[in-house]
């Protein structure tokens, strides 16, 4: 096993973490733009046990660091570079693709299983999702809205169906077993409490 560099309780609290992680369940985050949007979906992805966020975004994903609280170093991102791929791919691999929005074929989003493999897809801040990913969904889910305003803020709106998720895996007892392989948990150890200390202290800064 490899020297980590981060002290014991350290690496104990990370591998707690990761030992409850819920690799199939899974965010798309379809062209949002909005730094504060993306960082605050981020922190809440972490909450809930995430540990798997893929994105499609022109260039790197807007996140900060002080509206994270540094939750994006301890996911997993994947920049997708075409919708259809990757969403087709994810759903030959067995998830349940979950799409998001106001549309009149919608379901209640709490009508839907989240303890199946799942990716839950949200969308532009002003457009919602494409219409491929609208084609592609095995359901739209919408968040009922009783006032004035016609939708949520995306990161809201994401908050809410990621913990209707963690209620139905919680009851399930999915937070009480690993579902990561040792290998891929020391793997995982191996780049945030190794690699990344060196890349951080290169760069002068303290790893978190
Ligand atoms: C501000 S909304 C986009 C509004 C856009 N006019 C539309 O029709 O989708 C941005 C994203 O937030 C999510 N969202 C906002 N309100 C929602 C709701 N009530 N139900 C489900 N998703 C919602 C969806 O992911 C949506 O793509």
């Amino acid at each position: 096993m490899k020297d980590f560099l981060v002290i014991p309780e350290r690496l104990a609290r990370i591998k707690e973490v990761l030992e409850r992680r819920q690799p199939d369940l899974r965010l798309f985050l379809e062209r949002v733009v909005n730094y504060h949007n993306v960082s605050a979906i981020l922190r809440t992805a972490d909450a809930v046990g995430v540990l798997h966020v893929h994105y499609f975004h022109e260039g790197e994903l807007p996140i900060n660091d002080a509206i994270t609280c540094g939750a994006h170093r301890w996911l997993l991102l994947h920049r997708e570079e075409k919708v259809k791929e990757a969403l087709t791919k994810l759903r030959d691999q067995g998830f349940q693709l979950v799409a998001t929005g106001l549309f009149p074929e919608t379901i209640d989003f709490r009508e839907v299983d989240y303890t199946r493999p799942t990716v839950i897809i949200v969308g532009h801040e002003l457009e919602g999702i494409s219409e491929t990913v609208r084609e592609l969904a095995h359901a739209v889910v919408k968040i009922p809205m009783h006032g004035m305003v016609q939708s949520l803020n995306v990161s809201v709106a994401t908050g809410i169906i990621l913990y209707e998720a963690e209620r139905q895996r919680k009851e399930k007892g999915l937070y009480e077993i690993s579902h990561l392989s040792e290998e891929e948990i020391e793997s995982i150890l191996e780049d945030w409490a190794y690699h990344r200390v060196i890349k951080d202290k290169a760069r002068g800064r303290l790893s978190s």
